[in-house]
């Protein structure tokens, strides 16, 4: 069987991009949860947070999560999955996880060239460099507990698909 591959990491660090370029280059299928649930809701993440919280954003995560989950899939988080030990444990268990890590300043660049401000409300309240910042401190212990591999998410899409694809090569001769 061929285990899916799960893409995590912050905001802006390229899991909807370079998902895309991975499942090409695997042959894989490739979906995006945060699109699959909006499509299911026919609503924003925004519109989402604003009517139901971020709690009920993070239940509908889940379900997006369970439900997508197959074999042969390249499937993109959203930044906050690992948020829950079930998420966390469940993509562990489920396929493989790759943690895209890249410095706050290269992210907070990608976000304020390209906010999507409906795709990604504000967590914090504060400007995008700070709030990068503060949430990827208390994150990236989490991604490392959730992932089987890091790789460097501050290179062209194209060379961190290279990196992910050595790294999953490496695993299976081992
Ligand atoms: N490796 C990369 N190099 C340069 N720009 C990138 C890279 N990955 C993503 N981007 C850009 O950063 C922004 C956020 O990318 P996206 O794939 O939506 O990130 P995520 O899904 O992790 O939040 C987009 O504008 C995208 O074009
Ligand atoms: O970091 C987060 O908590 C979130 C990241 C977003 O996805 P991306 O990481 O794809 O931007 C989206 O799921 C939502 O706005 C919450
Ligand atoms: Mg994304």
């Amino acid at each position: 069987m061929t285990l899916p591959i799960f893409l995590i990491g912050a905001r802006g660090c390229g899991k909807t991009t370079v998902g895309r370029a991975l499942a090409l280059s695997q042959g894989f299928q490739f979906i995006d949860t945060d699109s699959w649930l909006q499509e299911e809701a026919q609503q924003t993440v925004a519109q989402i947070v604003e009517q139901e919280g971020w709690a009920g954003f993070r239940a509908r995560e889940t379900a997006a999560l369970e439900a997508v989950t197959e074999p042969a899939l390249v499937i993109a988080t959203g930044g906050g999955i690992i948020l829950s030990d079930y998420n966390r444990r469940f993509m562990r268990e489920h396929g493989r996880v790759i943690y895209l890590c890249a410095p706050v300043d290269v992210l907070a660049g990608r976000l304020e060239a390209f906010p999507q401000e409906g795709l990604r409300p504000t967590l914090t309240g504060k400007p995008i460099s700070e709030e990068v910042s503060e949430v990827l401190a208390t994150r990236d212990a989490l991604y490392r507990d959730a992932a089987h591999f890091v790789v460097d998410a501050a290179q062209p899409p194209l060379a961190v698909v290279a990196e992910i694809e050595a790294a999953l090569r490496l695993a299976r001769a081992s």
